[in-house]
């Protein structure tokens, strides 16, 4: 599969300041690609609109052709964000998140180091790294193809970090899963990726 941004455009407002200018940019299954480029300068925009939630202003975001908008239900284009606090609903508890996602498989959930104690509590009563990892796994349903990892381990200790990445790195490669790394740490992609898009350079 190909996930495809073509000649993206966008801005926030009418007449405000144009944060994607025409940028092209494609990820194929199973690849590790980074995504760089200094604060502000329009990654989490472009994970918004390459994961379908946001309309670009002009051009088109497709998986193997298909608009990713017209994706009824689980998207196989998942978004892992940078602050779990603001995307999980704080009513639900643990189990009823990752219900939301359909089918994950166990593994995920124990491999992520997800208690079975924490299943019962509510959102605010994890640590923000036990709830990205809730995130985490929740967008790695059985549908998924491609996942936009949007500066998703700034939060976590060293340790947590290592695993995590070494668990996703693993997850793509077992299900030929696309993934979008961004982050300021070159080290991290220089670890992870195969290529790396600053996207300074992309319009
Ligand atoms: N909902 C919004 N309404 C108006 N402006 C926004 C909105 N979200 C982001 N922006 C602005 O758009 C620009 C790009 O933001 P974005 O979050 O995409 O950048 P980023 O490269 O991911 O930044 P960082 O590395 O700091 O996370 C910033 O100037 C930001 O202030």
């Amino acid at each position: 599969m190909i996930l495809k941004g073509e000649e993206l455009s966008f801005c926030y407002q009418d007449g405000g300041r144009q944060i994607l200018n025409r940028v092209s940019l494609s990820i194929e299954s199973g690849e590790i690609v980074g995504l760089c480029a200094p604060g502000g300068f329009g990654k989490t925009t472009l994970c918004k609109i390459l994961g379908g939630y946001v309309e670009p202003d002009f051009g088109t975001v497709t998986l193997d052709g298909r608009p990713v908008q017209d994706y009824r239900g689980y998207c196989p284009v998942q978004m892992i964000w940078q602050h779990p606090e603001l995307v999980i609903n704080p009513r639900l508890k643990m189990s009823q998140v990752l219900a939301e996602a359909g089918a994950i498989d166990e593994c995920v959930i124990e491999k992520l180091g997800i208690e079975t104690e924490w299943m019962n509590r509510y959102p605010i009563e994890l640590s923000g790294g036990e709830l990205q990892r809730f995130c985490i796994a929740r967008a790695l349903g059985t549908g998924t193809r491609f996942l936009l990892a949007d500066e998703i381990t700034t939060m976590l200790d060293l340790i947590m970090q290592a695993k995590i990445w070494n668990f996703l790195k693993e997850e793509s490669a077992k299900r030929n899963i696309g993934m979008l790394v961004v982050s300021h740490s070159d080290e991290l992609l220089d670890r992870l990726c195969s290529r790396r898009i600053d996207m300074q350079l992309l319009s």
